[in-house]
């Protein structure tokens, strides 16, 4: 498809390289993401993220973003500050954290109360988590709001009946879950040299966890590697520099520059769950399933079945054959992959040296909520720190695994391992394959 046809006489054909919302139906091109027209067109969003992972929503429902005032504000604290936002366990998705070497630091808003497994000693409510600018916080949860309600609007697209079928998100994820709202800053003044520079040496090693040097960078640029997003859908815009790239199905990347009055929407981890559930219930036996995805009615509309492959998700604490549980059953939608590398000097880039400014409101359930049930026998399960089978997930850290993830492991006389959304959560960073499942296939 051409794009200069797509795009003249469009609405937004002062964006360069998006193609027109009419031409959506017939627009088969995977280099550029599609633009849905909010209201209009969010009936769209589970093609677009099918076909290609994610999809603006132009005109959306929300506030103006506040990102200058992150960067003003949020950003602008002291180190000793910023410090003082950091959740007393040690959580990344609370609060503030930052990772120096990668050049990115970033604060997590969540209203709610901490989950207890979170902070089982009951140490703060997230409420106190928050930068001391109240017109700010004000318009982070001004913006948080309008944005959860713009998402669930998103799900209720998925409980309509379509191609894909009826209810794929459960009922229980109309309230607030776990979601969150995220800014993050990448800049390489952020990497240890410069900090070390200009900082002072207490401040710093209290930013760097402890540590008392100021170790290199792993990379000249500041970047969030690979990875898929463990909720539902996020949404998400940024400031210019352009540094976001995400990977349809079918393994390619596209840049995802932010564009002027939309959002970005890409699936979660939970939307693979689901569809795959929804379409293939976890109660059939293994063997009415064929890992052939050339004949399975899910994959019709793949442009090559072949190239499309499952995302690896071997069960945690199986043994490895049980994966085979999870690539007989494709999901309809795959979580999507994306990542961030920030030009930096020298790169072609004129805004190059900039600081990127960028966020993310992650639509999650709550933590019970359940993702999937998998028939298993007894066998198959180990504890899944790896402590009592020689085959379990390969290089899975020991790691601490919480109590709720040994509560849910395993209904013994049900033969059932049931996935909650909080044990997904927790497992997550503890099995290297599951942080994306384009590792591993040569795509990056
Ligand atoms: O900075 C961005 O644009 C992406 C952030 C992101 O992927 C995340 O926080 O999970
Ligand atoms: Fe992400």
């Amino acid at each position: 498809m051409s794009n200069s046809s797509s795009i003249s006489d469009s609405p937004h054909s002062s964006v360069p390289g998006s193609p027109r919302v009419e031409d959506f139906d017939e627009y088969n091109d995977p280099e550029l993401i599609p633009m849905l027209m909010y209201p209009g067109d969010l009936s769209k969003l589970p093609s677009a993220l099918r076909t290609h992972g994610g999809a603006y929503i132009v005109s959306p429902p929300l506030p103006p973003p506040p990102i200058a005032e992150a960067s003003s504000s949020l950003f602008a604290l002291s180190p000793d500050a910023k410090s003082a936002l950091r959740h007393p366990g040690g959580v990344s998705v609370r609060g503030y954290n930052c990772a120096l070497k990668l050049g990115r630091e970033w604060w997590d808003y969540s209203p709610q109360q901490m989950d207890p497994a979170e902070d089982p000693d009951g140490l703060k409510p997230s409420t106190e988590l928050i930068p001391p600018d109240a017109e700010f916080v004000e318009a982070t949860e001004r913006y948080f709001r309008a944005a959860l309600k713009l998402l669930h609007e998103c799900i209720s697209v998925f409980r309509t009946p379509s191609e894909y079928g009826t209810d794929m998100i459960p009922g229980q994820v109309t309230e607030q879950g776990d979601s969150t709202l995220r800014y993050l800053r990448y800049s390489t003044s952020l990497f240890p040299e410069q900090t070390a520079r200009t900082s002072d040496p207490s401040s710093e090693r209290v930013l760097d966890k402890g540590k008392g040097r100021a170790d290199p960078p792993s990379s000249s640029h500041p970047v969030m590697k690979p990875h898929t997003d463990h909720g539902i859908l996020t949404l998400m815009t940024a400031t210019s520099p352009s540094a976001l790239y995400i990977y349809t199905p079918e393994g390619i990347p596209l840049p995802a520059p932010p564009l002027p009055n939309a959002v970005l929407i890409i699936a979660g981890d939970c939307l693979a769950h689901w569809t795959r559930e929804a379409l293939a219930p976890a109660q059939q036996p293994l063997a009415d399933h064929s890992p052939d995805f050339s004949s399975s009615k899910l994959t019709d509309n793949v442009a090559s079945p072949t190239t499309y492959a499952p995302p690896p998700y071997p069960p945690p604490g199986t043994r490895a054959n049980a994966s085979a549980w999870d690539s007989s059953r494709p999901p309809m939608l795959l979580p999507t992959p994306h990542e961030v590398v920030m030009p930096v000097r020298g790169d072609t880039d004129a805004q190059a040296e900039e600081d990127r400014i960028s966020l993310a409101v992650f639509l999650r359930p709550a933590k019970d909520v359940v993702l999937y049930r998998k028939p298993c026998s007894k066998s198959d399960i180990v504890a899944p720190s790896g402590q009592s089978s020689g085959d379990t997930v390969p290089n899975a850290p020991s790691q601490k695994v919480s109590s709720e993830t040994n509560r849910t492991l395993k209904d013994p006389e049900a033969n059932t391992d049931v996935m909650t959304f909080g044990r997904w959560a927790a497992e997550k960073g503890l099995y290297p394959p599951r942080r994306c499942w384009l590792v591993g296939r040569g795509t990056t």
